[in-house]
């Protein structure tokens, strides 16, 4: 039997090469420096299962990452251990504490436990375990500190009766050198639901085997799904103000967006060489759209919506995953921000969806003029939804053409540095389109 402290140590010695090959590992634009343990927690002995929070110290970034290790495991990552993972279940189905870390359910939410839990393999941010055809846990992989915005945000739409999210189940939290951290979320499972990428680039596949038809003509179709997913968005935003409450944003609000617009850019550009074209267009952009605001309100949003971040039941369209940007630090997470905001990052998605086909192929215009006019198409339909099912203080999006359009550019931006992080060869889909919006030509 290995001790506990005998696998953290061994542990610690081949983090610095594990963690960058981690798919949730955020800090793959650096080397690891230092990794060093915060907080160690036994969870079983026999067999052996450890929640480790590490500190990963990359440059002049320091991060606090949870892992879940085991002995019997080649890789030690208990989370592809399905009895392993079956035991967080259970704590949460008893409730309780071991050693700091506090397992709940929901006050009234009635849980079944004796579960083996089985990783989701999708690219993601976190870790997500799946119970049966019930339950999905996820592990936030890159903790912060004080109340994750998630859970919150699923709990407060959970008060309004919103129609639009799984809903949350139990949660595992502690404390980190004093604060409060949430380590993971409970959610109803809902194993038909389809989500809108794969759904959205189906319908692009579809288009551009066609060569003699149009978006409209197509089997395939997204326009009458992009317009309830309109819908449902605006729907989550007014649940979101009946719950949580909207203020009219006043001129502070608005110079700190667009301070945070250019900081976001001044950081990216000096990233990403390949930006350095479009930043005085990118600047008139953040600029204009102080000018030409008009009243908007603020509120609490999803914060990094696009359509992975987006489920079809068979009932309608679910929002998922309320955590904001991973990159962006907590306090401005968790700020008031715009629901122009979402909508943007929705738009985003169509021209990704739209353009994510044509990345490494050789310049085609009639595919490329597909592209566009499939995401021309969804795009409106978006809007149009939004538009019908909108609060009277948010409206129609389209009212506010230049502030959307510097959010889409700043999203852009943000994607810049994501992909440059992240997927390098996709980093061409949001390039091309700050090109296109701009009018800068790629
Ligand atoms: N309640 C759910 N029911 C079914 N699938 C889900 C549910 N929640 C998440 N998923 C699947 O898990 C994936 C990752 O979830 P998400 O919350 O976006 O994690 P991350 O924060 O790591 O991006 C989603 O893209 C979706 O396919
Ligand atoms: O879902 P996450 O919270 O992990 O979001 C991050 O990863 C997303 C990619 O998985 C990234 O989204 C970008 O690529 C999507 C296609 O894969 C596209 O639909 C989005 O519009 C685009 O922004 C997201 O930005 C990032 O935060």
């Amino acid at each position: 039997m290995t001790e506990p402290q005998e696998l953290v140590e061994k542990l610690l010695t081949e983090l610095p090469g594990w963690l960058p090959a981690q798919r949730w590992f955020a800090g793959k634009d650096r080397p690891v420096g230092s990794v060093r343990p915060l907080r160690t927690t036994v969870l079983l002995e026999d067999p052996l299962l450890v929640h480790l929070v590490v500190e990963v110290e990359q440059q002049d970034r320091v991060e606090a990452y949870q892992l879940l290790v085991t002995d019997r495991e080649e890789s030690y990552d208990a989370t592809t251990d399905g009895e392993l993972t079956g035991h967080l279940l259970d704590l949460m189905v008893r409730g309780g504490e071991v050693d700091g870390l506090g397992f709940e359910h929901e006050p009234d939410a009635e849980l079944t436990g004796g579960l083996r839990g089985r990783p989701i393999t999708s690219e993601q941010s976190n870790t997500s375990i799946i119970f049966g055809s019930q339950y999905i846990l996820k592990l936030f992989r890159k903790l912060s500190f004080g109340p994750n915005p998630d859970l919150v945000l699923h709990r407060a739409l959970r008060k309004v009766g919103c129609e639009h999210i799984a809903q949350p189940l139990g949660s595992i939290t502690g404390t980190l050198e004093g604060q409060p951290i949430t380590i993971g979320m409970l959610q109803q499972f809902l194993p038909d639901a389809v989500d809108g990428w794969a759904m959205a680039t189906t319908s692009v596949r579809d288009l551009m085997a066609e060569s003699e038809l149009h978006a409209d003509q197509v089997g395939g179709d997204f326009a009458g799904e992009a317009n309830r997913l309109g819908q449902a968005v605006a729907t989550v935003h007014a649940d979101l103000d009946r719950a949580l409450g909207q203020h009219d944003a006043d001129d502070d609000d608005i110079q700190g967006t667009v301070r945070a617009m250019h900081a976001r850019l001044d950081a990216v550009a000096a990233m990403v060489p390949a930006l350095d074209p479009f930043v005085p267009a990118l600047r008139e952009a953040f600029d204009k759209a102080v000018d030409n605001q008009g009243a908007i309100v603020v509120q609490n949003i999803h914060g990094d919506l696009h359509l992975g971040q987006v489920l079809r039941t068979v009932h309608g369209w679910l929002l998922i995953d309320f955590e904001g940007e991973p990159a962006a630090p907590a306090a401005e997470r968790a700020a008031l921000k715009s629901p122009l905001r979402d909508v943007a990052g929705m738009l985003r998605s169509f021209d990704y969806a739209a353009h994510q086909l044509l990345v490494g192929q050789e310049e085609d215009p009639l595919l490329t003029e597909r592209a566009l006019e499939w995401a021309r198409r969804n795009r409106a339909a978006f809007c149009e939804g939004y538009a019908e099912a909108a609060a009277e203080s948010v409206g129609d999006p389209r009212r506010h053409g230049e502030l959307l359009r510097a959010f889409e550019l700043d999203k852009a931006v943000y994607e810049v540095a994501y992909e440059y992080a992240n997927r390098p060869e996709w980093l061409t889909v949001p390039l091309s389109s700050i090109a296109r919006i701009t009018g800068e030509g790629a």
